[in-house]
Formats: structure tokens, C-alpha cells, sequence
């Protein structure tokens, strides 16, 4: 176990506990926080005995209100109360950090968090902390890294101490204990389905292998524009369409090309939407873990993850056992037969897994665990950036008509779609996805990590246990780097060398060190491969009557950040 924790296991759920979630409160003294909160109740007693008098409000409606917030604070503050005695130590070194005022009690900082996270938490940290700063979510002390002094101290001198990963009952569910890459806390566990996943589906070889399925479904969504072309002119639904390429090329990859027949990728879909809406954003349970942990409350937080968890054991079992089956017969025919390159070639990561399962001593769970990693992190990354990057170039149209001259250009005349060859010389797509990636990082406070063992940084102590967010969107609009860094400006990345690989500390959208995305070379080929043929076979208008000024940018903040309206356009052959 991680730096000498202790696991708890929760008999009901069956979820393993870890005691670094129970982080000492928000307040210095519950006793303090106690008092401050009875004010805060008296007062809003009394406001409500001046309502009463006064009539203003019908006042059943504002009493169920009233007791309905008094009852949870109550709650909250008597599970807040029994988490401070513990850290001492680790209150002390943490109350050295630099935080913002406005504490409240109970809550700390939590309602300077606002809608958009990441924005909100930038905001606060050019006031009260440029490189670190700590905010009290809950009674979860945060630490906000959001300068590339600051993140390069947490992702490469101190990777090590930084690389774990806070354990939370939701997550806990859907992984399967935590015990996938994503959530899981390093460990040798973590390691190998590290190594799992990297050798045998993410590394650039068997991303390269896998590129006659990419060209293949490239052809289908090209094939669905041109019908749609030929057509009435409608606007195409492209969010759709793109989140489902991006989800049809994963379930491919890991589950073999019969998933489509099934209707499996649809199921996936919903699973994995269904995941995002329960993973996603600032969850009430991860910042008081005590009071998640109460029967009743863990009950009403754990039944929709549950749900959730029985229909993918359904589907992944259902997957499993088939290619398990298959396995077998296969194994049986190898005995007279040695086609085994056209074999190889037919093997998804599943089949692979399972060839493996021993080597690795993984249990059918921690397949699962592994699978519903792949389709989650696969899937909702690359299709989020190809939006972005296509409203940005809607919103540009000379930005756009100079990548598809690009495109054109390099492309030999009469080929039919952009191969994987032909990109080789794109310099300009390359810098569209980056500047996509710069201004729109799908994951812009990436997964929280977790310290392992006490760490300077800057002069500061940061202890075992401390929760960190690194902003990676702060990073990519930092001022003092990046000119007018707000604005879509891809020729920034022809004049001067920098990449998303993890060894530029301003342009981390994928990460960097022991917990960076494994998923780089997938995600480089799949934006690369499907922009060029967007921008090569079509030529792009908006529905009729609008214009680009009213291309919605609004955000929403989730497990990813989306654009809150879908993107139509109305595709013309080119
Ligand atoms: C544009 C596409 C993508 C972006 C921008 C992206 C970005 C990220 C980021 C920022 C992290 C967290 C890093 C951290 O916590 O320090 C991450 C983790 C991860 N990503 Fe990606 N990702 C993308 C696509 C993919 C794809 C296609 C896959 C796999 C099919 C994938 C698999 C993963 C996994 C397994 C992790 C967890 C790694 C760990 O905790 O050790 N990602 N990704």
C-alpha cells in the first residue's frame, strides 16, 4: 500500500478505502469553525424571523429551504469536526501556503469555485498564489499549481512524490477499485497496467499498425459528409459525428471490427456518457469522504454508479467471454495451421489482454477495469479537440481557407482521401492542433494527483497526502509566455519549436511524467488524420443565417471541458 496507508474495506460496497482521503479539515479548530457556524445559523434564523414578520415570503416554502441547508451544514460540520484532530503536523505546514481569504467554514473554498474551475481557480491564483496555492475544498486541502516553474517542479523534479492519485467512492466503483490507469494510486499495480497498456495498444508501433482500421473509418465518416453534401444542404450534426468516430475507432481497436454490427458502439456510448456525467466535476463525496461515507448517504451516492457498473459488467463480460472463445479455437486450429501474421493482425487489445493475463496476474476484474479506462479516456479527449478546433476555424475563415490550401497542396492530385503519408509535410494542420490544444486542453485540470511523501517545492513544505491540480489551461494563457494569449493564432507554433510531449512547461495538454497520457500517439494520428480529410474533401459554411460572431464558445466543466452548444455546419463537396 502506498505510503504506509491503511486500507479500510467498506463491507457494503465493497469499495477499498484509503485513509489519505480523510485529510484534516478545513478549520485550524473545529471548535473555531464550530462557533463561526452557529453565527452563520443564528443569523439565518434571524433573517427568517424578520421575514416572518414582515410577510415578504410564503414561508412554508422558505423554512423547508431553510431546514433542509441547516440539516446538511449540520451534517457536514459535525463530519467535518471529526476529520480535523488528525493532521496537526500537516495543518501547520500547509497553513505556510498561500491561500485566498474567504474561507468559510464547512466549505473553505468552495464556493469560489465556480462553473468553469478552470478559469475561476486561474482567476484566484494571479491574486493569492502564482505558482501554488491551496485551497481548502471541503475538508480536502487542494494545492493549484499554475505557473511552469511550479509545474515543472510537480511533474518532473518531484514526478515521483506527485505520481498518485486520491481515492473517491464514485471512481472507486466504475474502476473496479480503482484499479486501472487513470485512478488508480501508484503502486506496482498501477505499473503494470501501465506497462499493459502501453506495450500492447498505445505505444507509436501498434498505433501505426492500426492504421488501415483509422483510414477505414476516416471512409465512413467521409462517406456520411458526402451523402450529406449531395443532399439538401442541412446542417450536419458534427459533435455527433465526431464523438462517435472518435468512440467507433476505440471500440475497435480494443474490441475488433464486429463491434459495429452489434449495435455495441452505441451501448458503449451511453456507458461511457453515462461514466463522464458521474466522474465528472467537483463532487460533493470527494470533499467530505466522512460524510460520504454514512450508510444512508453512501447509499443514495453509490446507487447510480452501481447501476452503471452492472451494465458494463454485463457488456465486458459479454466481450470477454466471446473473445475467450475464440482464444480457444483459435489456439485449437494453430495446431495445423500457421497463419499466424493474419492472426496477429486480427487480435484486438482484448484478445491480447487475455493472451497475457497470466504474465501480468490480472484478474478478469482488472480487465474491466483496464477496458472501461481505454473507452472513457479514448474517447471523449480526441473528438472534444477536433470540435474545438473546427469552431475556431469557423470563427477564422482565412485561417481555415490557408490550411486547406495546405491540405490541397501536399495531397497528389485525383487521390481520394488524405492517407497517413501525405501528413508527414503538414506543418501548418500540426500547428492548427496545437493551438487547438493550447487554447482548449480537454482536461484542463488533468485527474487530481496525490503526494506520496513530504516535498519542498519553492520554499514550501507540501505534505504526504495533499491533492494537487495542475492547470494546465492556466499554463497555455499564461501572459508572461504567450502573446495575446487568448487568441487562435496557429502561426505562433511555425516561428518558434514547442511541443505537447511534456518537456515544455508552458503546453501541457496532455501532461507530463510518470501520470502523463499514454494516449498521445493515438490522439496525435487520429486529430491529424481526420482534420486533413475534413479540410481535403469539403468545403465548410455555417447554417444558413448565422454568422461567425454567433458561434457559441460557452463552456461546460465535466471529467472534460465541452462547448455547451453542438456544432452544425453544412458540408459542400469540395
Ligand atoms: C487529444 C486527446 C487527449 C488528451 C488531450 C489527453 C490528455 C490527458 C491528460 C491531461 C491526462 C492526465 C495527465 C495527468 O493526470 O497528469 C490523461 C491521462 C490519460 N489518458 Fe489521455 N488524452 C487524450 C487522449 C487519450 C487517448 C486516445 C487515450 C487512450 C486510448 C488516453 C488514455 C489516457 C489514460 C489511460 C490516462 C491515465 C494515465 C495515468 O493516470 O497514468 N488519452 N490524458
Amino acid at each position: 500500500m502506498e505510503g504506509g496507508n491503511k486500507k479500510r474495506y467498506n463491507t457494503n460496497t465493497q469499495i477499498v478505502m484509503n485513509d489519505m482521503d480523510e485529510q484534516p479539515s478545513m478549520a485550524r479548530s473545529g471548535i473555531k469553525s464550530q462557533r463561526r457556524l452557529t453565527l452563520w445559523l443564528s443569523s439565518i434564523d434571524e433573517a427568517k424571523l424578520a421575514m416572518e414578520l414582515n410577510n415578504t415570503e410564503p414561508l412554508t416554502a422558505v423554512s423547508a429551504q431553510a431546514a433542509a441547508v441547516l440539516l446538511l451544514l449540520l451534517l457536514l460540520l459535525r463530519f467535518a469536526r471529526a476529520t480535523t484532530m488528525a493532521g496537526d503536523r500537516k495543518s501547520v505546514l500547509l497553513s505556510k501556503l498561500p491561500s485566498p481569504p474567504l474561507r468559510l467554514p464547512v466549505i473553505g473554498h468552495m464556493h469560489l469555485v465556480g462553473s468553469l474551475p478552470h478559469v475561476s481557480l486561474r482567476d484566484l491564483a494571479v491574486k493569492h498564489g502564482p505558482d501554488l496555492m491551496l485551497l481548502r475544498l471541503g475538508s480536502i486541502p487542494t494545492l493549484v499549481v499554475s505557473s511552469p516553474r511550479a509545474a515543472e517542479a510537480v511533474l518532473r523534479t518531484h514526478d515521483l512524490a506527485f505520481a498518485s492519485r486520491p481515492r473517491a467512492m464514485i471512481p472507486d466503483i466504475i474502476t473496479y477499485g480503482a484499479t486501472d490507469s487513470c485512478y488508480g494510486p501508484y503502486g506496482d499495480h498501477f505499473r503494470k497496467v501501465r506497462k499493459a497498456v502501453t506495450v500492447h495498444l498505445l505505444n507509436s508501433h501498434k498505433v501505426q499498425a492500426y492504421r488501415p482500421a483509422r483510414e477505414e473509418e476516416v471512409r465512413l465518416v467521409i462517406a456520411k459528409l458526402r451523402d450529406a453534401a449531395a443532399g439538401a444542404a442541412a446542417p450536419v450534426d458534427m459533435s455527433e459525428l465526431l464523438h462517435s468516430f472518435a468512440n467507433d475507432l476505440i471500440c475497435r481497436a480494443v474490441s475488433g471490427k464486429f463491434f459495429r454490427e452489434e449495435g455495441r458502439n452505441k451501448l458503449f456510448r451511453e456507458l461511457i456518457d453515462t461514466n463522464a456525467s458521474l466522474l465528472g466535476g467537483f463532487n460533493l463525496e470527494d470533499y467530505f469522504p466522512s460524510l460520504a461515507r454514512t450508510k444512508l448517504l453512501s447509499k443514495v451516492i453509490c446507487a447510480r454508479a452501481m447501476g452503471v457498473r452492472r451494465r458494463w459488467d454485463q457488456l465486458l463480460d459479454k466481450l470477454i467471454d466471446d473473445h475467450a472463445t475464440r482464444l480457444v479455437r483459435r489456439h485449437d486450429q494453430d495446431q495445423d495451421d500457421d497463419d499466424d501474421a493474419q492472426q496477429q493482425q486480427d487480435s484486438d487489445f482484448i484478445d491480447i489482454l487475455l493472451y497475457h493475463q497470466e504474465e501480468y496476474g490480472f484478474t478478469r476484474d482488472n480487465i474491466k477495469a483496464i477496458l472501461v479506462d481505454m473507452f472513457e479516456a479514448g474517447t471523449d479527449t480526441s473528438y472534444l479537440v477536433l470540435e474545438s478546433a473546427m469552431v475556431e476555424l469557423m470563427r477564422k475563415p482565412h485561417l481555415l481557407a490557408k490550411l486547406q490550401d495546405e491540405v490541397r497542396r501536399v495531397v497528389p492530385k485525383g487521390q481520394e482521401i488524405v492517407n497517413e503519408d501525405n501528413i508527414v509535410d503538414m506543418v501548418y494542420l500540426k500547428a492548427v492542433i496545437k493551438e487547438t490544444l493550447r487554447l482548449h486542453p480537454p482536461a484542463p485540470l488533468y485527474i487530481p494527483h496525490l503526494s506520496r511523501e513530504d516535498c519542498s517545492i519553492n520554499g514550501y513544505m507540501i505534505p504526504t497526502g495533499t491533492r494537487v491540480f495542475v492547470n494546465a489551461w492556466a499554463l497555455g494563457r499564461d501572459a508572461n509566455f504567450w502573446d495575446m494569449p487568448d487568441e487562435f493564432l496557429p502561426e505562433r507554433f511555425m516561428d518558434f519549436n514547442i511541443d505537447f510531449k511534456g518537456h515544455d512547461f508552458h503546453f501541457l495538454p496532455f501532461g507530463s511524467g510518470r501520470r502523463m497520457c499514454p494516449g498521445i500517439h493515438s490522439a496525435t494520428v487520429t486529430l491529424e488524420i481526420m482534420l486533413a480529410n475534413l479540410m481535403y474533401c469539403f468545403n465548410w459554411k455555417l447554417p444558413a443565417g448565422m454568422k461567425e460572431e454567433d458561434i457559441d464558445m460557452t463552456e461546460v466543466f465535466g471529467l472534460t471541458v465541452h462547448q455547451k452548444e453542438k456544432l452544425f455546419l453544412v458540408p459542400q463537396a469540395a
